[in-house]
């Protein structure tokens, strides 16, 4: 690790922060994350894949038009044969792309490489068979592809340099049993290499920079909804699913529930034991609440100092009133020492609860307004425990 990485430390243990301190040269993240990476830039490289698919059907067809100016003898009827076998592959692809379907995204990478090799081998035998004519037909179009390849296509470097060499083998193949003259085949051949050469240093830097940015932006997302002492989701973060679950459990006419949970005493707690047996406080805490939204709906929140929610998707008022009996007493069970609290000598909890069905006009407002009532009884009642 950099000196200029130093502070991913602060930051640990967290996936993204983690894989950039170990770096990420040979173009790998671990696994699961290589997946998220993928599946990523499949969504961030529709768009180019797209016009640079566009791009290519129409210079295809410049050079099939360049093809009539360039050879005179009837080997262009071959030439031309090739060049309309390929644009019908290409656009078959093209079609596929076209119509954006969640299905079509698995497909994106092999109608990729689909796209690169069938034209860069179509173009290779066009220039074998130019080559019978006139040993100067141009060649250079299948840089074009290669390039294509290393910077248009969306792929990673290990795609774009297997598919690029399929295409510079098939070219030495084409053109041996076109018998064109081996010093000039070996100079064709240097330029290409030298061309794959440029092509895959930038396709490297490209990569690189676009995995950093990739682990640098997520990391920085999970900052910024994540609470740093506790490691929990932070208000902003709850605030935007508790909006988002409001919607869906309108439409989908299913119950959500609020648990508003408040530390008791624990201004008495700090003054007592310092404000560092404090943060230690909260940190167990916040375990306690992130183990009891382990359903992937339900969210475990610090919402400022000592108070804390839980959201849980699709639970009866019953269910949750007994998970916030769990939770209250779960706390009680660390048995941490607050000999300043006049309800307990250990750390304690009051929770209220809220659990609605959202009807059609109703406000997410209403389900914390109701839960902060409930909290507030909770208090006033004797604190240490749960009310509804
Ligand atoms: N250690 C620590 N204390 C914090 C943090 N954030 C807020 N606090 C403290 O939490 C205390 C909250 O005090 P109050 O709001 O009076 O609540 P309380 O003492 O728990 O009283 P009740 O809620 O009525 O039982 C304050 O002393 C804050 O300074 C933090 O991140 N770390």
């Amino acid at each position: 690790m950099t000196t200029h990485q130093a502070w991913l430390d602060d930051v640990r243990p967290n996936l993204y922060a983690d894989q950039l301190a170990i770096g990420f040269r040979r173009l790998r993240f671990v696994r699961s994350l290589e997946r998220e990476y993928r599946e990523h830039m499949r969504e961030d490289t529709f768009e180019l894949r797209r016009i640079a698919l566009c791009a290519g059907v129409l210079v295809w067809l410049a050079f099939a038009a360049l093809d009539f100016l360039l050879v005179a003898s009837s080997e262009r009827w071959w030439m031309l044969a090739i060049r309309l076998l390929v644009l019908g592959l290409l656009l078959v692809c093209g079609l596929l792309l076209l119509v954006r379907r969640q299905s079509h995204l698995h497909l994106l990478t092999p109608l990729s490489l689909t796209c690169i090799v069938v034209p860069g081998l179509g173009a290779a035998a066009v220039v074998a068979v130019g080559h019978t004519v006139d040993p100067g037909y141009p060649y250079e179009g299948l840089l074009l592809v290669c390039m294509a390849a290393y910077f248009l296509a969306g792929l990673r470097l290990s795609e774009a340099l297997a598919s690029s060499l399929v295409v510079l083998l098939g070219y030495v193949v084409f053109e041996l049993l076109a018998g064109l003259a081996i010093p000039r085949l070996i100079n064709n051949v240097l330029f290409l290499l030298f061309g794959n050469l440029m092509g895959l240093v930038g396709c490297y830097l490209l990569e690189y920079k676009s995995r950093e940015h990739f682990l640098v932006s997520r990391l920085m997302r999970v900052l910024a909804d994540h609470d740093s002492l506790t490691g929990l989701h932070n208000r902003r973060s709850f605030d935007r699913q508790l909006e988002r679950l409001w919607r869906q459990a309108q439409r989908e006419n299913l119950p959500l529930a609020l648990l508003l949970c408040d530390i008791d005493h624990f201004k008495a707690y700090n003054d007592h034991y310092g404000h560092q047996a404090g943060d230690a406080v909260l940190r167990r805490a916040g375990s306690v609440f992130g183990d009891a939204a382990r359903r992937p709906l339900d969210m475990a929140v610090r919402l400022g100092g000592e108070e804390f929610a839980v959201l849980l998707y699709d639970i009866t008022g019953e269910q949750a009133l007994q998970r916030a009996e769990e939770l209250r007493a779960a706390l009680a069970g660390l048995k941490i020492e607050h000999a300043r609290s006049d309800t307990a000598d250990v750390v304690t909890l009051s929770i209220g609860v809220a659990c609605v069905t959202p009807s059609e006009d109703g406000e997410f407002a209403q389900l914390y307004a109701h839960a902060d009532r409930a909290l507030y009884e909770a208090k006033a009642f004797g604190r240490n425990q749960v009310v509804a």
